[in-house]
């Protein structure tokens, strides 16, 4: 079987998970969001109930309607959908999988299960096959994140003869930090016209030597601007305004990190720099003094400023 496949490329936006006051899914901030993106960053493709998305926390119910509005208000403006599906129940992973297909979604993504940790690749492969047997008409992209999930095995190894047992595989996002596991998927991907995402935003541009062919974070959400500057320095040769772009980032990101940089945190700068209301994260983590996200939001604008 084959399926018909957009490379997805540049800067995908993890997106964030509105919610109301009250933490209800506000399904009216979709629109302007991706206004937002799209005029604002200059970021045309979303990653939607990742872990940004706090999708782990959300019910299923209000994952399918977030996706749906993503799907919906998207449409004509957006490049691709990613819709992430993973869940502790492999029958929410499947059902949201099916819905995936069933509203027009460009591909979905899975992480591993963290509870019972699947002990090898071969296991693992064995989950996403028959995650992506609900829609297989979707490209699948396995959505290597060790430090949440537990796994203790390299990705290389999940996509080693992986599209013999799964043909929509088409991809990873790859949200770690060894080199030489990512230049392996780079090497084995590429060989197949597939996607490698990097996931460390703080390292993109290691990422783009090695061969990566887009990213997918938290900060291209506000910071999308500069670092899409980034990379059309890197494709023109540029390497030390590159560099320069990417020593912004991490400063920044060093700084928010200092300050205490969790998913509360960095959905409450998001609305600080977007000016759209993310609300309150979906679990009562710590609360977060608005003053911290703040700084953290003055600290982009001024880094933002020319770009
Ligand atoms: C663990 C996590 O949430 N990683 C995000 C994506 O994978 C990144 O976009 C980070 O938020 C970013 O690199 C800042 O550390
Ligand atoms: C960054 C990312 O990919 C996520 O939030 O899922």
């Amino acid at each position: 079987m084959s399926i018909s496949v957009k490379k997805i490329t540049g800067l995908v936006a993890a997106t964030f998970t509105p919610l109301t006051a009250e933490g209800e899914i506000n399904l009216s901030v979709i629109g302007p969001y991706i206004e937002y993106l799209v005029e604002k960053q200059d970021v045309k493709s979303v990653f939607i109930n990742g872990t940004t998305g706090e999708g782990c926390s959300l019910t299923v119910d209000e994952r399918k309607q977030l996706a749906a509005a993503w799907c919906q208000h998207g449409k004509g403006k957006l490049e691709q959908v990613i819709v992430h599906v993973g869940c502790l129940s492999i029958k929410d992973s499947q059902e949201l999988a099916r819905h995936a297909a069933s509203i027009g979604a460009d591909g979905i993504a899975v992480v591993s299960p963290s509870y019972f940790i699947p002990i090898n690749a071969d296991a693992l492969k064995s989950f996403i096959k028959e995650v992506s047997a609900f829609a297989p008409e979707l490209p699948m992209y396995y959505y290597h994140i060790p430090s949440m999930t537990g796994v203790a095995f390299d990705a290389a190894d999940v996509l080693n003869g992986i599209e013999q047992v799964i043909p929509s595989f088409q991809g990873v996002k790859y949200t770690g930090t060894d080199l030489r596991d990512l230049g392996q998927c780079v090497h084995y991907c590429q060989a197949r016209g597939w996607s490698v995402l990097f996931g460390v935003d703080e390292q993109l541009l290691g990422a783009f030597v090695l061969g990566a062919d887009g990213a997918v974070g938290s900060t291209y959400n506000y910071f999308g601007r500069v670092v899409n500057q980034l990379l059309a320095a890197f494709d023109n040769g540029n390497h030390m305004q590159a560099r320069a772009l990417q020593f912004k980032s991490m400063e920044m990101i060093t700084f928010a990190k200092n300050l205490g940089f969790d998913v509360a945190v960095n959905k409450q700068v998001m609305s600080e720099v977007s000016g759209l209301a993310m609300g309150p994260p979906r679990l009562p983590l710590l609360p977060c003094p608005l003053s911290k996200a703040q700084a953290i939001a003055q600290k982009i604008k001024d880094f933002s400023q020319g770009h």
